[in-house]
């Protein structure tokens, strides 16, 4: 029988076309953070930017989540130009928590800009919380959590508009090496299990190898896209984490872009 429904699997949920963001009026001595930047992602994947400092990575995720606008060139999430809150959730580097609210009332909150009614929001609350690691913590302050703790509390936050895309700017970097361990499993893992797509930015390249599906690589001056790396390691529920990141293939991985990353075009 003909499916004349059939999804397009091809169908990109983020289609950027030659996207340039430029910063400062035209009196003023302009920056141009990206220039000609092409990326397409398609749902389901886990792409991961790198690059020097500097090179438009926050930048572009800015543009894909609505808060920067392109000054040329096309950005579309499902078809149409992206508008803050609307189809994904954006977890930084810092928590970004409201200190006066409990950990419940930030992610109530949340719900609440979400159109949950009220009387709902303690159920999903709960859920989220669970869906993070953190049970049973709704009446604590967010001030004392730890840093991990609180990174997870944004998690649940992005999370909390069951977001088909989440977008997310070196949410890792600030914590301890073991934090970071867990959380970069738990987010892998949970972004398969809810079939989230996932556009991450980091400064390392076993993270990026660790996460990615897909790695893109950027350099600055200005910030455009140099390379990708496809990331085709076998990381199912169950995979032993450390033997994987001790395989020679996730090193010869890690080596080939940390060369990327170094090629004159993409230094600063
Ligand atoms: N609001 C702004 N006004 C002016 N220039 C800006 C603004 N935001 C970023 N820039 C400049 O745009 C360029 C790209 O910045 P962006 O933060 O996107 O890079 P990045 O790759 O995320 O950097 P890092 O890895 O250091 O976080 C830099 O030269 C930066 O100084």
């Amino acid at each position: 029988m003909p499916r004349t429904e059939a999804p397009d699997e091809d169908a990109a949920l983020v289609d950027l076309a030659g996207v340039a963001v430029r910063y400062g009026s035209a009196r003023q001595r302009q920056v141009t953070a990206l220039d000609g930047v092409d990326l397409r992602i398609r749902a389901g994947e886990f792409v991961v930017l790198v690059g020097p400092s500097g090179c438009g990575k926050t930048s572009l995720l800015r543009v894909v989540a609505g808060f920067e606008r392109p000054s040329s060139g096309t950005a579309l999430v499902r078809g149409g130009a992206p508008r803050p809150g609307a189809g994904a959730g954006v977890v930084f580097q810092q928590p970004r928590l409201f200190p006066w609210r409990t950990v419940g009332g930030n992610l109530g909150f949340a719900l609440a800009r979400h159109g949950v009614p009220r009387a709902e929001r303690a159920g999903r609350i709960a859920e989220l919380l669970e869906r993070v690691g953190l049970a049973g913590t709704a009446g604590r302050r967010t001030w004392e959590l730890s840093g991990g703790q609180q990174q997870r509390v944004a998690l649940a936050r992005a999370l909390a508009g069951e977001p088909e895309l989440l977008l997310m700017d070196e949410p890792f970097a600030a914590l301890d090496a073991l934090t970071r361990e867990r959380l970069q499993e738990e987010v892998r893992a949970l972004a398969g299990r809810l079939g989230t797509t996932v556009l991450f930015v980091t400064h390392s390249a076993e993270e990026a190898v660790l996460l990615g599906s897909r790695v893109v690589v950027m350099a600055a001056g200005p910030g455009r896209v140099v390379a990708e790396l496809p990331v085709d390691l076998d990381r199912g529920p169950g995979t032993d984490v450390p033997a994987l990141r001790g395989s020679a293939e996730f090193a010869r991985l890690r080596g080939r872009l940390t060369e990327l990353v170094r090629l004159p075009g993409a230094a600063v």
